[in-house]
């Protein structure tokens, strides 16, 4: 089939790549021409495991870019691949989906057939049939379900296994209030996934399919607080909570991921979905209270770690090593990467902050360009008074006879990935 992608970040080139290694010839479509002439050269724009292989494989042949909507008149589904971040309030910003939903409509005025747009951004409820699709009537002068369908397409994929997550899926969902050619379009789309590994399709209505996606991430985002609520409650036992977690893990109800208690959650969506549906929530007049009790004990846990650190060390003026800097391994994004409010937290207290991350430096030197950059582990610890762990990047479970070159060897771990041994004062955050 002939797809387009509108949007190239970061599920936009993960799913135009998978779609092109399914067997569809696929166009995307971005603003950015830097992100544009890398796929057209065969070079993934962002770092995500098994990325580089396909767009280097496809690229500028049966994946292409541009910058020209147009492009989409000679495909035959359009895939809404762009950002919806938060409003100061927390609240969705549409703005970019807006504006894609126009340009979309604009080039469908001069398409003959029918054309399938898919919201594959994680947008609230009502969004698609309230917002995006009386735009795309407006600016194409064509009638929704008649000339054109509009349906939901929600993404589960997680930054650093984004391609294995695309190409085994748990679930699909294709929400389209039961529009029969739209489903027949999804249903050729996805056709090679779903025949290879018998996934679960799920149809829905737009309106579920959108809460489908805001329930999946608030879920697990509650998950994780409860699991550090019951590790911050451990740590003042002396109870190991992984261990805890490991056994509670075993009850099929409770299941075993997502049980790694630590510094918290970050990225680029489990911060800005909770705050959008809980915003969403408050304009219907509910209040969540589980929810906001999530974001708020994830609030705390930087500070919690910090605090284990000044319990040993007074930092101000001296060398503090963070490990880590992006949200989680895998990825160089740091978006609401617990690292920044530790770093915060250590430059309010005076303290000279060395990071070092094996992927991530770049983009937070952009954020705190005053920090010093590390090239390696070893090199950051050298000499320091202190050393808080906030990624569970793999190579820092090999770090050893690295700590010994601390002024004070004081490891405090975020996310239980240091070895426990003598030699070092070593904190848990929750064991
Ligand atoms: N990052 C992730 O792992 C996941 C993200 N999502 C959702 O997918 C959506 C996209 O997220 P990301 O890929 O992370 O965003 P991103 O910020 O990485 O990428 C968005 C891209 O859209 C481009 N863009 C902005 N305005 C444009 C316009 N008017 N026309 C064409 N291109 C434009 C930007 O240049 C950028 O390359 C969001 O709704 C997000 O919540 C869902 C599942 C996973
Ligand atoms: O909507 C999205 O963008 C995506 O958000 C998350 O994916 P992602 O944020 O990429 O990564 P996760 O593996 O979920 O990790 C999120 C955060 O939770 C933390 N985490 C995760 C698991 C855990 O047990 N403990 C824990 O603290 C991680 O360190 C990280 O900071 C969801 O897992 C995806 O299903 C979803 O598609």
């Amino acid at each position: 089939m002939n797809l387009s992608v509108v949007g190239s970040g970061y599920v936009g080139t993960t799913i135009a790549a998978c779609f092109a290694d399914l067997g569809h010839d696929v166009t995307t479509i971005d603003i950015d021409e830097d992100i544009v002439a890398a796929i057209n050269d065969g070079d993934a724009p962002i770092h995500e495991p098994g990325l580089d292989p396909m767009v280097s494989l496809y690229g500028g042949d049966r994946l292409r870019a541009t910058t020209d909507y147009d492009a989409i008149r000679d495909t035959d589904v359009t895939f809404l691949a762009l950002p919806t971040p938060a409003n100061d309030d927390g609240s969705i910003d549409l703005g970019a989906m807006k504006a894609g939903a126009e340009s979309i409509g604009e080039t469908l005025a001069e398409k003959d057939g029918y054309h399938l747009v898919v919201v594959k951004s994680t947008v609230v409820p009502g969004t698609t049939e309230d917002e995006l699709e009386p735009l795309i009537e407006e600016a194409s002068g064509k009638t929704a379900g008649e000339e054109f369908g509009v349906a939901v397409n929600p993404e589960f994929q997680r930054e650093g296994s984004a391609v294995d997550d695309f190409m085994e899926p748990d679930k699909i969902v294709l929400g389209t209030d039961g529009d029969a050619r739209a489903l027949d379009l999804l249903a050729e789309v996805y056709e090679p996934l779903v025949a290879d590994w018998d996934v679960p399709v799920v149809e829905t209505g737009r309106r579920e399919g959108e809460m489908i996606k805001y329930a999946n991430n608030s879920f697990l985002a509650a998950k994780i607080s409860l699991v550090n609520d019951l590790g911050n409650i451990c740590k003042e036992y002396d109870i190991d909570a992984y261990e805890v977690a490991e056994a509670i893990g075993m009850d099929d109800r409770i299941g075993e991921q997502f049980l790694r208690s630590g510094v918290g959650w970050g990225g680029s969506c489990f911060p800005k979905d909770t705050a959008a549906i809980i915003q969403h929530a408050r304009e219907a007049g509910y209040e969540p209270p589980v929810l906001e009790a999530a974001v708020e004990l994830n609030d705390q846990q930087p500070e919690r770690l910090l605090s284990l650190l000044d319990d040993h060390t007074e930092v101000e003026g001296e060398r503090v090593a963070v490990l880590g800097l992006s949200f989680k391994p895998g990825t160089d994004d740091i978006r609401h990467s617990r690292a920044i409010p530790v770093i915060e937290g250590l430059q309010e207290r005076g303290a000279e902050v060395v990071a070092y991350d094996p992927v991530a430096t770049e983009n937070m030197r952009e954020r705190f360009p005053e920090v010093t950059y590390a090239e390696a582990a070893d090199e950051a610890l050298d000499g320091a008074a202190g050393t808080v762990v906030v990624t569970d990047w793999d190579e820092f479970a090999a770090l050893d006879e690295e700590f010994d070159a601390m002024a004070d060897p004081v490891v405090v771990d975020g996310r239980r990935i240091i070895r426990r041994r003598k030699g070092i004062t070593y904190e848990g955050l929750t064991w």
